[in-house]
């Protein structure tokens, strides 16, 4: 029996030797990396993180003690020691384990996370609630260097450090976001000192000195001298401002060590700010050597690090879109493009390559991201921002106040829209239709193929003002990309096939099943049902809907997207503006609750939006009297 199979819980670690906790972290890394194989998953962050995650369940008491992972994709041997090692082989698959920490799942999973940065916020938030309940457990938050990046975890740390909360937080810094990290800070955290000589040094002092009754003066004294000792060694004096003691930088690989520390600074009880160094994909050399590619990875070969199943390759939305986008740059030079930590992810690494100049990451700073996108379309130039529809979620109001208020030319190229499969509702990109459509000045356009993405990004960058066109992840259909790029007539659908019976208004990724759709349901049911690639969101084609509406009588609309405020209500809301309520119309699209993790053929069967459910649901309601 392996060691791993006796932990069922954080208390059964405890119970283990010291002597066999590297045992522990090698069975640990063997179950991710098996799994990882089979399943894909973020092995190099977690794999980077074993020993830390051993040490803080010795050392501190989950779930009474509140363990706060930022982003969570770093999280699985926290699942497997606090009891998900049978299950852990379902990771991330339909009805298994989450990719992400998730409160429902266990109550070892203080918080639910998969967007970075909120760490610290909901550390402070369980603190405070502690305080107010007079209790004394520990709160911990464990953040990575890239999500040190994105703005709230200072607006956290500013909090809690003003309400000196007795509050912990890791900083595990690996210096890769999911490329390398970037910014100001990333250089500044790597000069190293070690500060916990200094910070046992001031607590003791202190104590020494309150024991003297020395006075205040005295006191102030030592504390002056404290700072500007500390001052010349530690790389930490930004956490210091904001009111945390700053300890480290400690390997976070030697387990002694951060066993030894943790230990150490429990019995304090103020803000404390440890930077912890590891390696990403420690424990696995193709991961170590590549840890941008094994950031969230495909199922791969163990023995060669061979990736089997990519994002999509070559033929993908997201491939398709960073070509494109090259394409157009070369014509017009006022193109430029930015990521918020992302360039891979979405597609913009070849134009980083091509365009070092005119490419910007911002880091985790997807509200930066649009501001700062406001202010180069406000100088004349034409930014476009590659961002996950989730993502952007982040950045809503800059959208409204920045660019759509001010009627800038940003294109927001909304990647990963739709469900994006295996990551799960954290990620889906569920809501951009609604959180989009009713921005004044903005144009919102998806398309039903590759190619057609190509023409969205050149009428969008064509329009001069505020335009999204939203794509799905994964591959397209492998149709012919033109070569010859011009701008679509903006609000204008096109109807693909002829039916007096009723209309199939589809939208981006449901053009395709819809067509499929309505052959099935001619052949089988002789129904004659006309279908419209709507192409855009807004403005709608109003000619063609209203026309469809008076001479088809019933309306079916397909989207990718939630139905509350998606592309099925803009219809609705349409047909009463022209007094056709009478209509009747059925809308497909996402129910009202969280779509869950799966493959997404998986989902979009579960939510109906496959061929087959289609099929169902328009026979059902064509057939009705
Ligand atoms: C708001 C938000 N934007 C982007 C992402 C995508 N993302 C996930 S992990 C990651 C990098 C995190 O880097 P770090 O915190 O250093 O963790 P590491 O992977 O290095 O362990 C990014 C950009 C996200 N989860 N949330
Ligand atoms: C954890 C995180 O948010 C990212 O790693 C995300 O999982 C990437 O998604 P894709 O795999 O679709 O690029
Ligand atoms: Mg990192």
């Amino acid at each position: 029996m392996s060691i791993l199979e006796t932990i069922n819980s954080p208390d059964d670690l405890k119970k283990l030797p010291l002597s066999q906790l590297p045992a522990v972290a090698a069975e640990l890394r063997t179950m991710i990396i098996e799994t990882c194989a089979k399943n894909g998953g973020h092995l190099a962050p977690s794999l980077g993180v074993v020993e830390l995650t051993i040490a803080l369940h010795r050392t501190f008491n989950s779930p009474a003690d509140k363990i706060i992972w930022d982003v969570g994709h770093q999280a699985y041997a926290h699942k497997i020691l606090t009891g998900r090692r049978e299950r852990f082989p379902t990771l991330r698959t339909l009805n298994g384990i989450t990719g992400f920490p998730k409160r429902a799942e266990s109550p070892h999973d203080a918080f639910g996370v998969g967007h970075s940065s909120t760490s610290i916020s909901a550390a402070t938030g369980y603190a405070a609630a502690r305080d107010l309940d007079e209790r004394r457990n520990k709160v911990i938050a464990v953040i990575g260097d890239g999500s040190m990046t994105g703005g709230m975890a200072y607006e956290g740390m500013n909090n809690a450090g003003a309400l000196a909360k007795d509050l912990i937080v890791v900083l595990n810094d690996n210096e890769m976001s999911i490329a390398e990290n970037v910014g100001a800070l990333s250089t500044f955290l790597s000069r190293t000192s070690s500060s916990e000589f200094v910070y046992r040094f001031k607590k003791n002092t202190e104590a020494f000195l309150k024991r003297m009754d020395v006075g205040k003066g005295v006191l102030h004294v030592a504390r002056k001298l404290e700072e500007s000792f500390k001052g010349l060694f530690t790389p930490g004096m930004m956490f210091e401002a904001f009111g945390f003691n700053y300890i480290g930088p400690i390997d976070g690989h030697d387990l002694p060590k951060l066993l030894e520390t943790l230990e150490g600074i429990k019995k304090f009880h103020d803000p404390i700010l440890i930077h912890v160094l590891t390696k990403k994909g420690k424990g696995y050399k193709p991961a170590e050597d590549n840890p941008s590619l094994f950031h969230g990875v495909g199922p791969f070969e163990i023995e060669t690090g061979k990736v089997l199943k990519g994002k999509g390759g070559a033929a993908s939305y997201t491939a398709i879109f960073g070509n494109t986008l090259c394409k157009l740059a070369a014509e017009d030079e006022r193109i430029v493009a930015i990521t918020a930590a992302m360039p891979d992810g979405t597609g913009l690494s070849g134009f980083a390559k091509e365009y070092p100049e005119r490419f910007f990451d911002m880091g985790i700073a997807e509200q930066h991201g649009v501001a700062f996108a406001a202010g180069l379309a406000a100088s004349g130039l034409r930014p476009v921002f590659a961002v996950y529809s989730t993502f952007l979620q982040r950045a809503y109001d800059l959208v409204f106040h920045d660019v759509c208020l001010q009627n800038l030319p940003v294109t927001f190229a909304v990647d990963r829209a739709g469900v994006v499969g295996s990551d799960g509702p954290t990620h889906h990109g569920a809501f951009d239709l609604s959180y989009l459509r009713h921005l004044p000045n903005m144009t919102l356009m998806a398309p039903k193929d590759e190619n057609e993405l190509q023409h969205m990004l050149t009428t969008a960058l064509d329009l001069g003002g505020p335009a999204a066109v939203r794509y799905p992840r994964g591959n397209g259909y492998g149709v012919p990309l033109d070569q010859t790029l011009a701008p679509l007539p903006v609000g204008r659908a096109e109807l693909l096939r002829e039916g007096d019976d009723g209309v199939l208004l589809a939208l981006g990724t449901m053009v395709y099943p819809a067509l499929e759709a309505a052959g099935q349901l001619e052949k089988e049911h002789g129904m004659a049902l006309a279908v419209v690639n709507a192409r855009f969101v807004k403005p709608l084609d109003e000619t063609l809907i209203l026309g469809l509406a008076r001479t088809h009588g019933r309306i079916v609309t397909l989207e990718e997207n939630a139905l509350q405020g998606g592309f099925g209500t803009a219809i609705l809301e349409l047909l009463e503006q022209h007094g056709l309520t009478g209509v009747p119309v059925l809308r497909l699209g996402y129910p009202d609750h969280y779509i869950p993790q799966g493959e997404q053929h998986e989902l979009r069967a579960m939510v109906g939006l496959d061929c087959a459910g289609i099929v169902a649901s328009v026979h059902a309601f064509i057939s009705r009297p």
